[in-house]
């Protein structure tokens, strides 16, 4: 199996007055699921956008395998990002999305041969549910080549059965790539995840029993009372 490592870290980012990331160190392995928790607005989507290049900030250390990459967004085969909100363009069907994506005829059939995707290969984007529209687009994003996939959210609006579709596609994927996944459906990130990083007060905190996010405020005292 490839090893592929990212680390990112002395990213610092400042939103008018407020220091929203002060001392941010988190890696991802090819082969691991790292769950970034915390609590609205602490920087989580702020973070991942850092580290795919898209959001400039005056410091930042972003490394794969070493390399030090200033915007690894404009590499080709190193990072994919899921975007908390919906990104495919509403007018065109999925078939036609599936073929503009992908070049290569085996990917636009691994996606096209999914069995919870055929059935709506004739749809707009618009058309499917909030969890078919996510497993959907994860679909897309599993079958770049590239060694790290960032997701913002990817079980927002799933119900509990797509949650573990998504589970399983993200661990079908374990052998080539590394995930570091952001959502609030904690539990769902807690199942998945290798290993949590919670975010609180601008710096990433290794969690390992969920005793612990009761501890920094993040989930309520009395879940474990
Ligand atoms: N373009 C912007 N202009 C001003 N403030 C912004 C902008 N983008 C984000 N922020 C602020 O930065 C903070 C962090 O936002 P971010 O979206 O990274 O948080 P988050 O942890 O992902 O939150 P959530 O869990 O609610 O998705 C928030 O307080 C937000 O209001």
């Amino acid at each position: 199996m490839p090893e592929n490592e990212l680390q990112a870290d002395s990213i610092l980012y400042r939103i008018k007055e407020r220091q929203l990331l002060t001392d941010i160190y988190i890696s991802c392995k090819t082969g691991e699921i790292v769950g970034l928790l915390g609590r609205n607005g602490c920087g989580k989507s702020t973070l991942l956008k850092i580290i795919f290049g898209t959001l400039l900030t005056d410091n930042k250390h972003i490394r794969i395998n070493g390399q030090v990459y200033p915007a690894p967004y404009k590499q080709k085969n190193l990072l994919a990002y899921l975007p908390q909100q919906d990104f495919l363009p509403a007018t065109i069907r999925l078939n036609k999305i599936v073929d503009l994506y992908f070049y290569e005829p085996e990917k636009k059939e691994a996606v096209k041969q999914n069995e919870r995707v055929q059935k709506l290969l004739n749809n707009y984007p618009n058309q499917l549910s909030k969890g078919e529209l996510r497993y959907f687009e994860l679909l897309l994003l599993l079958q770049l080549d590239v060694k790290f996939l960032l997701l913002d959210e990817p079980f927002s609006g799933v119900e509990p059965l797509y949650a573990e579709r998504i589970e399983e596609l993200l661990n079908s994927h374990l052998g080539t790539k590394g995930f570091i996944i952001t959502d609030h459906d904690y539990r769902s990130v807690w199942r998945v995840s290798n290993r949590i990083i919670l975010l609180a007060n601008g710096a990433c905190r290794p969690v390992t029993h969920e005793q612990e996010l009761a501890e920094w405020g993040y989930i309520p005292a009395n879940d474990f009372s």
